[in-house]
């Protein structure tokens, strides 16, 4: 099937030749937007991860709630200047942010199961092991 086949969709079926070909013609767009965003994501979550491992070598907690806040209420502003619905922005950053916690809880768990790990086989490492 050919990527304008694709895109087409069901619309291709019941849609007047011009209105199919705007319709094309958007969606084409919204394919190229769609893939920014998943490289917009891709390239946020490698930073998150990275955080994620700062923290949790370093004792930190996975959510910051001030840097939420604060970081939220500058995404609200920009969505308002850019005429993108704030309570949408915020709703779709909460649901990023969610699942950046749900992977910093994720990596602070393995590395204090790899501590455990090591104070158990060498409890040398660890005078608190085995008290
Ligand atoms: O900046 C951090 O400390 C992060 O962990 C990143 C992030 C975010 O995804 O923006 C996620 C969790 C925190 O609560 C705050 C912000």
């Amino acid at each position: 099937m050919s990527s304008s086949e694709e895109r087409a969709g069901d619309a291709a079926s019941y849609v007047e030749p011009a209105v199919l070909e705007e319709l094309l013609s958007m969606r084409s767009s919204i394919d190229n937007i769609d893939a920014t965003l998943v490289y917009l994501l891709a390239e946020r979550f490698k930073a998150t991860q990275r955080v994620g491992v700062l923290k949790a070598t370093h004792q930190l907690p996975p959510a910051d709630p001030a840097r939420e806040k604060n970081q939220i209420a500058r995404l609200k502003r920009l969505a308002e200047d850019a005429q993108l619905d704030p309570e949408f922005a915020e709703k779709f950053l909460n649901f990023i942010i969610e699942e950046v916690i749900r992977h910093h809880q994720a990596i602070s768990a393995s590395a204090q199961t790899s501590v455990a790990e090591t104070s158990v086989q060498n409890p040398a490492q660890n005078p608190d092991a085995g008290r």
